[in-house]
């Protein structure tokens, strides 16, 4: 015979699929009934409509005929708004510190940070984001992204994400997209209106992605910096001084000029620099050979200003058309060159 306690214990092991966490820890089973080898039980949802479900359905199943139950019963019910507060609680005593700083900016919290800047925008900052993340998720590392490119959001359209993130009370729930986990301000501004961003308001907005997001359990954060030297870069800094920064340049020269701008910055500002990535290098035709369009040495004349290295030279190339994202093909040439730039990065951080 099947008893509670078997059943509240199994389905510890089963998560929510957005909060990463157990059913049970979470508060979220109830009426549990067993006759015989049947089970029924009722999962309380955070939103009422929930997309996933079906897949929490599914989950609760397989877990208790693990245990010999024949027939399951799976009701959904909502949360009261006493028990998200609550919930909520639960999820903010996990994010936030006791004096209300991002827990993940706490030197032991094991995030590392890669704040990716440019001096210029349109030289495939975003890109570089999106496909490094993806590498890094693929292989097996969680990872999330900030899109913190106040003057022009694009990694959601990037990654062909059309959804908004859950909130649960003003928690934030990531959303996942390549098996990275996305936060956007997109997804909150009306009109895509970037003004009232500036200033001050900056440093509380990122501040507050960082607080007010479910991120879970995180290998990786990256953000996609506003390029140039603006107000974002500096609050970055100062607020998480352990991030490491990526530059983009094109090879053209006047690119790899101003992007030194931002790589003096990162420097004083004591940003570790990781490195230089000359994007758009170059064009290869169908025979192999190079068509240098944008000139040629940009990135290397930065890193040697800067005084690191160029890590990546990532040609012109078209992701999946026909998928509509700009997540390369694990298997393409440039989803290759970001796989071993990810390696570069493990191996970095292990040293
Ligand atoms: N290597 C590449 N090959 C072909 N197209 C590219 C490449 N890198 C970037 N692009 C395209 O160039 C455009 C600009 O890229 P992206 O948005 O990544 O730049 P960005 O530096 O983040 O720009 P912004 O600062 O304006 O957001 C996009 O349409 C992107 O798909």
């Amino acid at each position: 015979m099947i008893t509670q306690e078997q059943v509240m214990q199994v389905l510890s092991g089963v998560q929510d699929p957005e909060l990463h966490r157990s059913l049970v820890e979470l508060k979220m089973v109830r009426n549990v009934k067993i006759e015989e080898s049947d089970v029924s039980l009722e999962v309380v949802l955070t939103i009422q409509g929930c997309p996933l479900k079906a897949k929490i359905k599914e989950d609760v199943q397989n877990a208790l005929r693990g245990i010999g139950a024949e027939n399951v019963y799976v009701s959904f019910g909502a949360m009261s708004p006493e028990e998200r507060a609550s919930l909520t609680q639960v999820l903010k005593k996990n994010s936030t510190t006791e004096s209300g700083m991002p827990s993940m900016l706490r030197h032991d919290s094991g995030v590392r940070f890669i704040a990716i800047t440019s001096g210029k925008g349109g030289v495939g900052k975003s890109t570089v984001t999106i496909n490094l993340a993806a590498a890094l998720a693929r292989m097996g590392k969680k990872v999330g992204v900030l899109d913190a490119d106040i003057y022009g959001f694009s990694i959601p359209s990037m990654m062909q994400i059309n959804e908004k993130p859950t909130m649960i009370g003003k928690t934030a729930i990531p959303v996942l997209s390549h098996d990275v986990k996305v936060m956007s301000m997109v997804f909150f501004a009306e009109d895509n209106n970037p003004v009232m961003w500036r200033g001050p308001m900056l440093n509380k907005w990122i501040q507050n992605f960082l607080a007010n997001t479910h991120w879970g359990e995180l290998d990786y954060l990256l953000l996609d910096l506003p390029p140039g030297t603006g107000d974002v870069a500096i609050d970055v800094a100062a607020m998480i001084p352990q991030a490491k920064e990526v530059i983009v340049t094109t090879p053209h020269n006047v690119a790899s000029h101003v992007a030194s701008r931002a790589g003096v910055m990162a420097r004083h500002t004591k940003h570790d620099i990781l490195g230089v990535i000359e994007n758009m290098a170059y064009y290869e035709e169908s025979d192999g050979t190079r068509n240098y369009l944008f000139g040629r040495g940009g990135g290397e004349r930065l890193a040697e200003r800067l005084q690191t290295d160029v890590i990546a030279r990532v040609p012109f190339a078209s992701p999946v058309q026909a998928a509509g994202t700009s997540v390369y093909d694990e298997d393409s040439l440039v989803g290759e060159l970001f796989r071993s730039l990810a390696e570069d990065v493990l191996y970095k951080d292990a040293q």
